[in-house]
This record gives C-alpha cells, sequence and structure tokens, in this order.
C-alpha cells in the first residue's frame, strides 16, 4: 500500500527571488500548506500585536527579527499544522535558526530559487501585495485584474515599506551574510535543490517536475 507520507519542506531564495509566487503554485499542485514567516509578521503589525509593534521598525529597516523571537513564532506555528505536509517560505534565514528548526523536525528538502540580484531590484520596486492574504502582484509579470485592488477582496494593494530602492539593497546585503550559510548547511545535509533562472514561468516546471519525483519517491519509501 502506498500511504501518502506528511512531507516537510523549505523554499529559499534572495529577497524577491519569487519564493512566495513559487509557494503558491506548490501549494496548489502539492497541498502543502504555504507557511510565510513575513505572512506572519506582516500580520501582526496590520493587527498591531504588541510583537507586531516591536518588529516594525526592524523590518521596515530590512534588517531581521532576532532569531529566538523568530524561531518561537514560527515552531509554534508548525506544532499546530504539524498533522499536514508544510512548505516554509522566508525561515530559516540564519544558521542559528535551521539549528532550532532541525531540533524539532526533519526537513524532506530544500528548493533554493537562485536569480540574480539586478533582476530582483527591478521586480521589488513593481511589486504591490495584498497584506491580509499575501498575494502578490507586479506591474508587469503578474497586474492585478483592476489596478491597485486584490483580484478575490477587492481590497486595495499596498507597496511595501521595505521595498524600497535602498531597503532592497540592505535587505540583499543581510541575504548574502545571514542566509548564504544557510544554503551551505544544507547543502552539506545533501537536501538542498537548486534552480536558477530570471523568469519564473521558467523556473516553475522544473520546481514541478522535482517535487513530482520527490513526493512519489518519498510514498514508495513507506509503502
Ligand atoms: N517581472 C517578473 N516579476 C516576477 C516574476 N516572478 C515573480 N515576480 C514578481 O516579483 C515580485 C517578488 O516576487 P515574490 O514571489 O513576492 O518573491 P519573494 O520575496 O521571494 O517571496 C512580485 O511582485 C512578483 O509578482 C517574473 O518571472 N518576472
Ligand atoms: N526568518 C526570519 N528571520 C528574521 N527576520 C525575518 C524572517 N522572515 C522575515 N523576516 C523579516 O520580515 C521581512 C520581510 O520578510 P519576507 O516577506 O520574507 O521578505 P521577502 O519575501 O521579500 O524575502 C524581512 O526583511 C525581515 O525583516
Amino acid at each position: 500500500m502506498v500511504v501518502q507520507r506528511v512531507i516537510r519542506a523549505v523554499i529559499m531564495g534572495p529577497p524577491g527571488s519569487g519564493k512566495g509566487t513559487v509557494s503558491g503554485r506548490i501549494s496548489k499542485t502539492f497541498g502543502l500548506k504555504h507557511v510565510s514567516s513575513g505572512d506572519i509578521l506582516r500580520a501582526n503589525i496590520k493587527e498591531q500585536t504588541e510583537l507586531g509593534l516591536l518588529m516594525k521598525s526592524c523590518i521596515d529597516q530590512g534588517q531581521l527579527v532576532p532569531d529566538a523571537i523568530m524561531s518561537r513564532i514560527i515552531l509554534n506555528d508548525l506544532r499546530r499544522i504539524d498533522h499536514s505536509g508544510w512548505l516554509l517560505d522566508g525561515f530559516p534565514r540564519t544558521v542559528s535558526q535551521a539549528e532550532a528548526l532541525d531540533n524539532a523536525y526533519m526537513i524532506d528538502t530544500v528548493i533554493n530559487l537562485n536569480v540574480p540580484f539586478l533582476t530582483i531590484k527591478e521586480r521589488l520596486t513593481s511589486r504591490w501585495t495584498h497584506i491580509a492574504s499575501g498575494r502578490v502582484y507586479n506591474t508587469d509579470f503578474n497586474p492585478p485584474k483592476v489596478t491597485g485592488l486584490d483580484d478575490v477582496t477587492g481590497e486595495p494593494l499596498v507597496q511595501r515599506d521595505d521595498d524600497k530602492p535602498e531597503t532592497v539593497t540592505r535587505r540583499l546585503k543581510g541575504y548574502e551574510t545571514q542566509t548564504e550559510p544557510v544554503l551551505e548547511y544544507y547543502r552539506s545535509k545533501g537536501v538542498l535543490e537548486t534552480f536558477s533562472g530570471t523568469e519564473t514561468n521558467k523556473i516553475w516546471p522544473h520546481v514541478e517536475a522535482f517535487l513530482h519525483r520527490k513526493f512519489s519517491s518519498l510514498s514508495q519509501r513507506v509503502a
């Protein structure tokens, strides 16, 4: 008997590499629950929770939220949904976060989107976000049906404060120093799968084919 086993995956890549966009496609195609650290933090800011108020200036300046806080939020969230498979987007972003995750769960695969920084800078200045759902649009790539409004709810879209050019530069620098070591961490564990390119629509078929193979091999192993 082939038993569908719970899949635990991580998606990585610099800010603006298309993690949110690809995660949406993965959760639709493979049924994994999309857990986005950025969406969780922005929901806290929108609802003006104590955590949201504390973290807002950190995020607006393009700096990382402290490891201990971030790890606690995400691990609490995962504990609640652990009966279903999940895809983590935006976490872990430091080696310390990766170790905290490793102490709690075994990760099946890490998808790494390798997109040049120049491509990213162009994209982020035209990113529009529906904060409540985390849906993202882009004035060239996937514009909303009605300019400035979310396709599903009709609510207004906003430009994130941290998508300003100078903040994007700071986030990319932070990615190089703090997050690239996490790629090495997962590479040495043999779970890193890198997809390179400048267009999500060209990268996606490779990610999809890889995950189909991964899902069937993991299901067979428990058969
Ligand atoms: N021009 C262009 N924009 C893209 C492409 N893929 C994603 N985007 C847009 O680029 C921005 C960043 O993508 P997002 O999925 O939010 O990246 P994340 O920051 O890694 O989660 C969003 O506005 C997307 O709509 C692409 O292939 N071409
Ligand atoms: N794992 C994390 N550790 C620390 N800070 C985080 C983490 N995830 C998100 N943040 C904070 O939230 C901001 C936005 O994150 P995110 O939405 O994932 O950005 P992007 O999708 O553009 O990479 C980050 O710049 C950082 O300040």
